[in-house]
């Protein structure tokens, strides 16, 4: 593939924009469900060549083609990388196919407009929610090389990702890995300093600059999220999995430290530092918890999640660091084992498929032997003789997993989300930040109310939301100033809701 020059964009390969049908290819399987519509492995029928599609979804849009659209287009037509997906053409569908009896048919395309890309046999959440998935350090290097390359290509044509986690991070099975969704991306100048929208970038990976409401920003969000990945990955599950924006913020300060004037010089004058500011300083403490990580994976990982993003390492500089020039080094990608195709669509799906049966067979079993005791998530007694559940989403640091103090080879196992029931629950912070205030360690988080539906408004109903919209956050605590209400993202690593179309 040609690959432009860093500094350069290769607008020569421009594939034939929208002049095919979408019945040159045969949709084999759906692969991703995402803020657009679905994602289809198929197959072109010609060639034979396996394509993903990605259908643009055009039911709430009433003023043509949806912008985000254009401009994830636009972006990727610009983008030509051996780490950034490639989009190879735009196909159509004239109109609703009919089935035999004259009704819309589902399994067939219908009036749409289809992004066609490569296929990738993974994304890196469904790979590493495999059952038993094993990376090695070298493994681990040699995708996060990979991340770092395509996002340092990205930087200097001056586009900004925004939203960097797992779901978007494509691997195939000869060890490539691209980044991909464009959806939310956008481009930047270094020397225009106008405002851009700070609800990007899904919660969990989301910096602390987004989050205190800055709106001035750059590069470095993303280098925030490629942090949380590089832990993820060395941990073993996610590090920041905060329910809401102010959880978020303060399992960041937890980690982090809680910012000031001297290790961040300016962060006073961001929108909201003051409704978010910790009642007493908070001590960083990245490397007491990840204390068994490697002396150079730590070094980098301090680099990364730096708080103040003018002192946060760049893409650049990251490629350059100690980690990745010593032993084990990266190993090539086409060494890696192949594996049957992973993506978090389906690893999902497999798991709701599993609970169902255990939920099917358990209620048998309670008809059969009525006095039998139902079995209950594990239990463990903590040291005060008080029980937990372990291990929580939310205890991630205190009781690091084996994998994190395994070394060179590290066990990759996630705590298994329970789908069908939301581990992270979307809706109203409805206490209001400050109602909290006076809790033990200026921790935020715990005492909110349950998260419920409660809120102002549907975002799927606001202009620019995607469908995905239908969170609704109550009203905000006073950071939060838009409107009493932010149709930010929904809790967790799934997914970025409703910030499409912004600036
Ligand atoms: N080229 C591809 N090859 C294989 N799988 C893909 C490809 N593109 C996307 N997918 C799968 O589909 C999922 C959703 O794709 P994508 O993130 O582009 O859609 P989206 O609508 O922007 O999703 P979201 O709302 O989650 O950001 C990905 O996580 C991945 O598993």
């Amino acid at each position: 593939m040609a690959v432009a020059a860093a500094g350069q964009l290769n607008l020569e390969e421009s594939p034939s924009w929208g002049s095919r049908s979408v019945s040159c290819f045969e949709k084999l399987e759906q692969i991703g469900e995402g803020t657009y519509g679905q994602v289809y492995m198929a197959k072109e029928i010609q060639t034979g060549e396996v394509v993903a599609l990605k259908k643009i979804r055009m039911d709430n849009e009433r003023e043509g083609f949806p912008i985000t659209a254009i401009r994830e287009i636009k972006i990727l037509k610009k983008l030509q990388h051996d780490n950034v997906i490639r989009l190879k053409e735009i196909v159509t569908s004239p109109g609703r196919d009919k089935d035999d009896q004259g009704k819309p048919d589902s399994n067939k395309y219908n009036g749409s407009i289809y992004m066609v890309f490569e296929y990738m046999d993974h994304d890196l959440t469904g790979l590493s929610d495999r059952p038993g998935m094993h990376f090695t350090v070298p493994q681990i290097k040699c995708y996060m090389r990979q991340l770092l390359t395509g996002l340092h290509y990205c930087h200097v044509n001056q586009v900004l990702h925004r939203d960097i986690k797992g779901s978007n991070l494509l691997i195939d099975n000869d060890g490539n890995l691209k980044l991909a969704d464009f959806g939310l991306a956008r481009s930047f100048s270094s020397d225009h300093n106008g405002n851009l929208t700070n609800r990007v970038i899904t919660l969990w990976y989301r910096p602390p600059e987004l989050l205190l409401g800055s709106t001035k920003y750059g590069p470095a969000v993303d280098m925030w999220s490629v942090g949380c990945i590089f832990a993820e990955l060395l941990y073993g599950k996610p590090i920041l999995p905060g329910k809401n924006e102010p959880e978020q913020l303060n399992k960041i300060f937890e980690l982090c430290g809680s910012p000031d004037e001297v290790n961040w010089p300016g962060v006073s004058k961001i929108p909201w530092y003051n409704n978010f500011k910790p009642p007493r300083p908070m001590k960083r403490r990245l490397r007491d918890i990840f204390k068994h990580f490697d002396r150079h994976a730590l070094e980098l990982l301090e680099k990364m999640l730096t708080l103040d993003p003018a002192q946060r390492i760049s893409a650049k500089d990251a490629l350059d660091a100690e980690y990745f020039w010593n032993d084990p080094l990266p190993c090539d990608p086409k060494s890696l084992p192949k594996y049957e195709s992973s993506h978090e669509f389906q690893t999902k799906k497999k798991r709701q498929q599993q609970r169902q049966q255990h939920e099917e067979m358990a209620k048998r079993q309670k008809i059969q032997h009525p006095q039998q005791h139902v079995r209950h998530l594990p239990m463990q007694q903590n040291l005060q003789g008080h029980l937990s559940l372990r291990p929580g989403p939310n205890q991630p640091m205190h009781n690091p997993p084996l994998a994190a103090a395994a070394g060179p080879s590290q066990h990759f196992v996630k705590p298994r989300v329970t789908v069908g029931q939301n581990r992270y629950p979307q809706g109203g912070n409805q206490g209001g930040y400050n109602a909290n205030r006076g809790n033990q360690a200026g921790v935020y988080g715990a005492p909110y109310p349950p998260q419920g539906r409660g809120g102002t408004y549907s975002a799927a109903s606001m202009p620019g939301q995607g469908p995905r919209g239908g969170v609704s956050y109550g009203v905000g605590g006073p950071g939060y100033p838009q409107g009493g209400s932010y149709g930010g993202s929904g809790g967790g690593r799934g997914s970025m809701v409703g910030n499409r179309g912004q600036q």
